[in-house]
């Protein structure tokens, strides 16, 4: 495996985004909710939740809010108009000024619009750190979600994470809304494999019925059992449970202490393959054993920062 390869892979899943609202960015009140939230990520909707003759409105409150308001660990991020709209240039002028964890681009199709977006970023010093994330939710974003992911190594490992849009993307193909999403299972799982094969993160659909957490919670287990990272919000009620499913199990929890305790076992020392309770262990397992028990550690240290 090449280092570059083993860097892109390492990368995924270092940061914590089980949780990631979204709030309109006209919506003040709302704005003002967030940083008494336990939510790992807010985006500020510049887009869809804002009417066109409102976005000049929407950018003071994100300027004003991100210059006021402290929001600790949680990482924030600035979803803009997608970049062929006329609203795209003043979009960016914002983000560059307030320089935010990460920019969300919207309906992103091809690999070159990262690949700008990337350029941009990097002709500032300032937005050294500032990441890509993009909305895979149209037709032609699924197809080409792996050439996507893979811009990725030509702009500077900027691209970060995949959300999934399906609102957009039940529009396009014509898929009603239904539990399960079973038509919908194929475009999701090809997202997820994409965002793997480079080492990216990648964040479920929002759920629109946000009073009925007992279908938020299903979601929430299927997209976990499907590989998500974590979910896109629409509500502070939807918080806490994907907080809860996307954070690990107490099952997974002591699974993981049992797998990194026996291969930090002198006695196997040399030995890439374990028997544990009449299971085949190998040393992969150890190493999403520790995986798994950093992240534990980081929401430990989350609830002690709360
Ligand atoms: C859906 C909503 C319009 C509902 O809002 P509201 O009617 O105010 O609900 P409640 O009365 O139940 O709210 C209770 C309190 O919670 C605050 N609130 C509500 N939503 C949020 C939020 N997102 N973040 C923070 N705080 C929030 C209310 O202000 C109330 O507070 P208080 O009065 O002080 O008690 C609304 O939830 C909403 O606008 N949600 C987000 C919508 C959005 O961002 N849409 C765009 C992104 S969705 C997307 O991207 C889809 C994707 O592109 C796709 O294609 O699928
Ligand atoms: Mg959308």
């Amino acid at each position: 495996m090449t280092s570059e390869a083993t860097s892109f892979r390492a990368h995924h899943t270092s940061r914590l985004r089980r949780s990631v609202l979204t709030v309109p960015a006209i919506n003040e009140r709302a704005m003002a909710k967030v940083g008494s939230l336990n939510c790992d990520a807010v985006i500020f909707d510049l887009e869809d939740s804002v009417a066109d003759d409102r976005k000049a409105e929407a950018r003071r409150n994100v300027l004003k809010f991100l210059q006021n308001s402290a929001l600790g660990p949680c990482e924030r991020i600035i979803r803009t108009n997608a970049t062929d709209t006329p609203h795209f240039r003043e979009d960016m002028a914002l983000v560059l000024e307030v320089l935010p964890d990460a920019v969300l681009l919207p309906k992103v199709e091809e690999p070159v619009t990262v690949q700008d977006v990337a350029e941009v970023l990097s002709e500032q010093d300032a937005a050294e750190g500032l990441r890509i994330w993009a909305m895979i939710e149209t037709p032609r974003g699924v197809l080409n979600a792996a050439a996507i992911a893979s811009s990725g190594r030509t702009s500077d490992s900027r691209l970060d994470a995949f959300v999934v849009g399906l609102n957009d993307l039940r529009k396009a193909t014509g898929i009603p809304a239904a539990p399960g999403r079973t038509y919908l299972v194929p475009y999701l799982m090809q997202v997820v494999l994409a965002a793997r094969a480079y080492g990216l993160d990648v964040i479920d659909s929002v759920s629109n019925d946000f009073r009925d957490l007992e279908a938020f919670a299903e979601e929430c287990a299927q997209g976990k059992a499907m590989g998500f990272d974590g979910k896109m919000l629409i509500h502070p009620a939807q918080v806490d449970a994907a907080n809860c499913h996307y954070g690990p199990s107490e099952t997974a929890i002591a699974e993981a202490h049992l797998v990194a305790g026996a291969f930090a076992d002198p006695a196997h020392a040399g030995l890439n393959v374990i028997n544990i309770d009449g299971r085949m262990i190998e040393r992969l397992h150890a190493e999403q054993a520790a995986r798994l028990l950093a992240k534990v550690a980081q929401i430990d240290a989350r609830k002690e920062m709360s």
